[in-house]
Order: C-alpha cells, then structure tokens, then sequence
C-alpha cells in the first residue's frame, strides 16, 4: 500500500516553525517511504479561516520545497461528513445530548471539587423518547456524542512507542453540535478514512484525541492508519507558539534571509540526537530521515542558531547558486564568482553581501589614523601601488614591499591599510577584495578621499 501522509494546518494564521516541522516530517516520511503528502486545509472554523492565510500556506510550503502531492479543503467533504453521521446514528454509536455548556462546565467542575476526573457521565443516555420530544418542543436542538466502547485502545506510535488508553477514562467525544456542524474528530476521521491516509503524523496536541479516533475509524468500518505524535516545539524561552500570536513564523524567516534548505535542516534534526549540519539539498534529508530519532521531550527553537546554521548553509552554495541575488544586488555578471569567493565566509545571510560590494564599488569613506605608523604604512602604500592588472597575488607583493620599506609588519602594517580600502577593521580577504576594489579607488582611499 502507498504510504500517504497529511499535513492539516487550519488557515487561522501565519505557520509558525512548529507547523513548519510537522509539515517537514509528513514530507520527508513521505519521500522516505515512496509516498505522498497531501495537504487539508481544516477550514471548519468559518469565523476565524482566511483564504490570505490559506494562500501563505501553500506559498510557505512551496518556499520550503516541500509542496503537497494533493490537497483539499475540509468544508468542501461536508456532505461526506453528514453521510457518516448518518451511518453512525443508524448503527446506534451515536446519541444526542441537550445539555448545555453552562451546564456541562457547572458538572465538570463539581467532578473535579470531588476528586473524580472530569469525564461525560453518559446522563443524556437515560432520556426518554418522552423527554427528548419535551426537549425539543422547549426549543433545544441536540449534540450528538460517540458512545465509546469501555475498553483499552491502543497503538504502536511513531515517536512515542506503545500508548494505551482506558476508553472509561474519556468523555463521550461529541461529533455533531447543536448547529448541526461536524466537529473536527469526526471531519478528521472521515477524510482521513476515505482519502487513503496511511500515517498521521502530528503534534503532541492531539495524543488524548487518538484512542477515541482509532474507535470512531472502527465504528466507520475502516482500519486506522499509524499514528506518530511529535513533541512540542517552543520557542527560545520556552513558550509555547501560536499562529494566533503570529510567533515565529515561517514567512517572518524568510524575510529576515533565511535560507529554506538551512530552515528545512535545522527543523528535520532538532528536537533528534542528530547533529544538525548543512545539507546537499531535501534529498540528502530524505536519505537520513528516520522518525524515531525525534526524542519525547519537548525542543526549543533559537532564531540565534538557526542563523549560525544559515551562514554555513549559504557558505555552501557555489557562484551559480547565487548568481541571481547578487546581481540583484549591483554585482556585475563577470565579478560574481570572485566576489561571493571573496564574501561567501563572511556573512550570514546573502542579502548582507550588500554591504560587502558597497566596499567593492564604493562610495567608502576611507579611515586614516594619523599615528606615526599608520601614517608611514598609507604613505609607502601609495608610493608603491603597483600597475595593474591585479590578481591575488597583488596584495601579498605589495605588503611585502610596504614592509621592506618601513620595518612595520603584522597588525601595524594590515590594520591602517584595511581601515584605509574598507572602512572596517575586520572583513574578507584583501588579497581577494583588492582586485576588484581596483587601483583608482584604491589610490584615493589611500590618499583619504571618498572613492
Ligand atoms: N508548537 C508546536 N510544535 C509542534 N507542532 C505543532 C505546534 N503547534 C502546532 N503543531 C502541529 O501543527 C499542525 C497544524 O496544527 P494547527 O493548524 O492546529 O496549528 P496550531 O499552531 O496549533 O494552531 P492555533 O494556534 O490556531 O491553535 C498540527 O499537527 C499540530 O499538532
């Protein structure tokens, strides 16, 4: 059988990386296992679902690499939901209930006062027909609950090993409120029953959900696909994230200049024993991909690291692999391989290679100290630049040469001519800048002119 996994994010927010990674999982499990990936937007909630936020799921997932094989929309399966109910009610698993929330909340927290867990105590199983006509000539429309079997359910999961639940120890789950609408656990049992999923792959959130949905995908007919719930991730403090807070979200990465193959690496490994390190590409992620590597404890994500983990990614990439920023950036076509060359180890992120060919092209506004030493250093530079063409062996020619002449070597001798052609006392290679600078500016920015 094709192993299809699913990723359903409700369109009421931004994605945030705890999104992000359970999308990831769902995708590498997937391609690991010659599968597919299908993509339910759970757009039940009509008050709070927002087609921009369903357009910034796709275009998160696309951004990432990890676009969905398949993908529908929850309310447009609601006659199939409606059928099921259907089914249900004809096989006498479901019930209808008139209490209100005002007093289901008032039973719970009497429940609790005793020291019983708070669970549906099955009273609307003792109405009558009489009593529920009465009911509903008062006015009460019914929710409709799933009368669980009273026995232990259980199963293998994918990150937390064997999990067995009590059925006695939860409430009876309502599938249909008084409104008529489905609730999410039986929308999420139908489409996942009748779409073929083979493994859901989601959130610690949902493990109270799982025993009462392997029961309802019996009561269905269908068998339950594998479940595998992943633990929490928080943020660097340690909160937790919502799409509702808007924390951490996958676009707010992006803008900050992120790369998605270094997100997509560091979202694969956290939260594993694995080190997390540059990747080849998602390929090289599928190849080591192993979901019960993903420890039970919940992970925090540092933005901090994740740009550490940027910087090394795009130190990875060849010329042509940027190519199109750079240009975008005013790099000329012939200089881009000499100049991310030149760069490449000394950003963090590729829109900051910027800053470095602004020093290239200028305008800079030289440094010049005026010690004695920086002083004779920027004087025998001058009186020695050498005649072009320049190559990287200019720079070390030309040192040597200032050295000879002035006894001055080591910081004495680099920092006043550093400060003096860049602006900056630290930065890339000038044997590898210098070149490019060119000996006009280079000339003027000796002399202390803006050039
Ligand atoms: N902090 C998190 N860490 C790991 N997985 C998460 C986290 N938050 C949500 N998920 C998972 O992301 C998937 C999409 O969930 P959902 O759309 O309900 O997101 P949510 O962030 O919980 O939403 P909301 O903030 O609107 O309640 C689910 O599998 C859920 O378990």
């Amino acid at each position: 059988m094709t192993v299809k996994t699913r990723f359903a994010p409700s369109p009421t927010g931004r994605l945030h990386v705890g999104n992000a990674r359970t999308a990831l999982v769902n995708w590498l499990y997937a391609r690991a296992h010659g599968g597919v990936m299908q993509l339910r937007i759970d757009d039940t909630d009509r008050e709070r679902s927002r087609e921009d936020y369903v357009a910034g799921v796709l275009a998160d997932l696309d951004w990432l690499g990890i676009p969905a094989d398949e993908s529908f929309r929850q309310t447009e399966r609601a006659d199939r939901h409606a059928a099921a109910f259907e089914r249900l009610v004809a096989c006498g698993r479901l019930y209808p209930c008139y209490e209100t929330p005002e007093e289901l909340s008032a039973r719970r927290a009497a429940q609790l006062a005793a020291g019983r867990p708070p669970v549906y105590d099955r009273a609307a199983l003792a109405l009558s027909d009489a009593d529920r006509a009465a009911l509903e000539a008062e006015g009460h429309r019914p929710h409709w609950r799933f009368r669980l079997d009273d026995r232990e359910t259980s199963w293998e999961d994918l990150v937390r090993g064997r999990i067995d639940v009590h059925a006695g120890s939860l409430s009876d789950p309502v599938l249909i409120r008084a409104d008529g609408a489905s609730t999410y656990t039986l929308a999420t049992v139908v489409d996942d029953a009748e779409t073929g999923v083979t493994h859901v792959i989601r959130g610690e959130d949902h493990i109270t959900n799982t025993a009462a949905q392997i029961q309802l995908f019996h009561a269905l007919g269908a068998a339950e696909p594998h479940f595998g719930h992943l633990a929490w991730l928080l943020d660097a403090g340690g909160a937790g994230l919502s799409k509702r807070v808007g924390s951490l979200a996958v676009a707010e990465l992006r803008e900050d200049g992120m790369e998605p193959l270094a997100v997509a690496a560091f979202l694969a490994r956290l939260g594993t024993s694995d080190a997390i390190e540059p990747v080849a590409g998602l390929d090289e992620l599928v190849a080591s991909f192993d979901i019960s590597r993903f420890g039970r404890a919940a992970a925090r994500f540092d933005p901090a690291d994740l740009v550490q983990l940027n910087a090394r990614q795009i130190r990875r990439l060849d010329a042509e692999g940027v190519r199109a920023p750079l240009v975008g950036l005013g790099v000329p076509d012939e200089l881009v391989a000499p100049f991310w060359d030149a760069v490449s180890g000394n950003i963090e992120r590729i829109a900051e290679a910027g800053r470095w060919w602004q020093v290239v092209a200028g305008p800079v506004t030289p440094v010049i100290e005026v010690d004695e030493t920086s002083q004779a250093v920027l004087a025998a530079a001058r009186d020695t630049l050498p005649p072009e063409p320049w190559d990287e062996t200019t720079w070390s020619a030309w040192t040597r040469g200032i050295q000879g002449l002035t006894g001055v070597k080591g910081r004495g001798l680099f920092r006043p001519l550093r400060l003096a052609l860049t602006a900056a006392e630290h930065g890339p290679e000038l044997k590898k800048l210098l070149p490019m600078i060119g000996a006009a500016r280079a000339a003027a920015r000796l002399s202390g002119q803006d050039a």
